[in-house]
């Protein structure tokens, strides 16, 4: 779902276009890929003028790129459409706590009942499900295997009194000791009206904890009306998205649910049994733009945001004897927090020992700001693995940096040049280290 965000945001990256304009295909792109997903078109326009009015107006902390900043600002508005920065508490605020699960026949509310029946048994509770849907042939049965297959309590009677069955269900349930009690109740009637009045009378009768409701994520924004009426005769606590997996229009459904406000504590992601996740909606952003890129880029932005721990980075980098661009990268972006070349000098072992008495003599912060530029334009796979910078790569980054070929030759071959010092450095400890110890012995 939402493939074409990540496709987007890789675009975005790379593209050697000029800031406003990769701006503007970008969000050209998020719409179109919302839209298709069937999120609600009003919502997409506000989402993206937010996106675009951030991206013109707020500055990046210094050493941060704009196409950086820009995605976390991608990230953050994303992640508020489907929610924001909740993350739903599912642990029962008392024992016993009781369930009652609502939903339209097909939403996949008897599935859903015994995965959240799996859901608390690994995680150490004493569970009960209570088969009260008395209207579709089956459903009993279909829970009554759930409940074998999982290995938690199960209470059913024959006949249609729901209501009754349910009363008691919940009542044998406490007395057997159940921590977390489920009720499962139908999701059809021969009318609408007399669903809702169902779910009501039993509602009246258990008093349950929490009224969770399943809607199917194939029916895109039209969760919204349907949260609604819900909510109306029962008020909802939470609500679990299914078939997330299957459909194209999770993002309506997800976007629409959580402009009323109501929490979605789960998604289904999969008929099995393990298919059930906590809805955490930054985890759920994360994916869709690709948590490798985003992963790392966010943790350069904290850096960033921290940054100025220059001795620390110098010393993990002598003690790792190792030294990569990224170390390069977060080095540059300390010292221009601290606003001296001179003690970027005295302290770095990487750019210190790169800068020749020759060089010294040349540099000044001219040069670091162009490696800085040309720092910023590499993926977080190039700081890491400078090795796979071959000329392709170099021409992309230098454009990118609005520097030369050349200049990114320089960079690489400082950098080089600085590794196989540092490398020969921390062998000379060791072996010095090695000599002490002999000589101790
Ligand atoms: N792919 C996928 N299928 C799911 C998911 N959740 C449920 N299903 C499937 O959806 C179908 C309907 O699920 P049920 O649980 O039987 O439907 P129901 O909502 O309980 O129906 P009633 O009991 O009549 O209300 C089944 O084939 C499930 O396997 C999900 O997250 N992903």
């Amino acid at each position: 779902m939402l493939e074409g965000v990540r496709d987007a945001v890789r675009k975005f990256l790379r593209s050697s276009a000029d800031y406003e304009t990769s701006v503007n295909m970008f969000v050209k792109e998020l719409q179109k890929t919302l839209i298709k997903s069937d999120v609600n078109v009003r919502l997409v326009l506000q989402l993206t003028r937010r996106i675009k009015e951030r991206a013109l107006k707020e500055k990046p902390p210094p050493g941060a790129s704009r196409r950086d900043w820009f995605i976390k600002i991608v990230y953050e508005e994303l992640a508020n459409l489907f929610g924001g920065d909740v993350e739903p508490d599912v642990k029962p605020k008392k024992i016993p706590w009781v369930i009652m699960m609502v939903g339209v026949q097909g939403s996949g509310k008897t599935t859903t009942t015994g995965k959240l029946a799996r859901f608390y048994k690994v995680r150490g509770y004493r569970v009960a499900l209570v088969a009260a849907d008395t209207y579709r042939p089956g459903a009993k049965d279909q829970l009554r295997q759930l409940a074998e297959r999982v290995g938690v309590l199960f209470y059913t009677e024959p006949g249609d009194d729901a209501v009754g069955i349910a009363k008691r269900g919940v009542e044998w349930a406490k007395k057997k000791g159940a921590e977390i009690i489920i009720v499962d109740t139908a999701g059809r009637h021969r009318k609408e009206a007399d669903l809702l009045k169902e779910m009501e009378d039993i509602a009246k009768e258990i008093n349950p904890d929490e009224v969770m409701l399943v809607i199917d994520a194939s029916i895109g924004q039209q969760a919204k009306p349907l949260a609604e009426t819900f909510h109306k005769t029962t008020p909802i606590g939470s609500i679990v998205i299914t078939k997330l997996d299957g459909t194209a229009k999770g993002g309506g459904a997800l976007s629409a649910v959580a402009v009323t406000g109501a929490p979605i504590k789960f998604i289904g992601t999969g008929e099995k049994l393990d298919e059930l996740e906590v809805f955490k909606p930054k985890k759920f952003v994360a994916r869709i733009l690709g948590l490798g890129d985003l992963e790392g880029l966010l943790e350069r932005l904290k850096e960033i945001e921290e940054g100025g721990k220059l001795e620390e980075l110098s010393e993990k980098i002598m003690e790792k004897g190792e030294f990569t661009l990224q170390d390069l990268y977060y080095q540059i972006i300390s010292v221009k927090k601290m606003g001296s070349l001179k003690k970027l000098l005295q302290m770095l072992p990487g750019v210190g020992l790169a800068m020749s008495d020759k060089i010294l003599g040349q540099v000044d912060d001219k040069v670091l700001d162009k490696w800085l530029a040309i720092l910023n334009s590499m993926t977080m796979e190039e700081l890491k693995k400078p090795s796979i910078i071959n000329r392709s790569r170099m021409r992309r980054i230098a454009i990118g940096s609005g520097t030369s070929v050349r200049d990114v030759e320089e960079l690489l071959r400082q950098y080089n040049m600085t590794k196989k010092m540092i490398k020969q450095l921390k062998r000379k400890k060791g072996l010095l280290a090695k000599l002490m110890n002999q000589m101790g012995e």
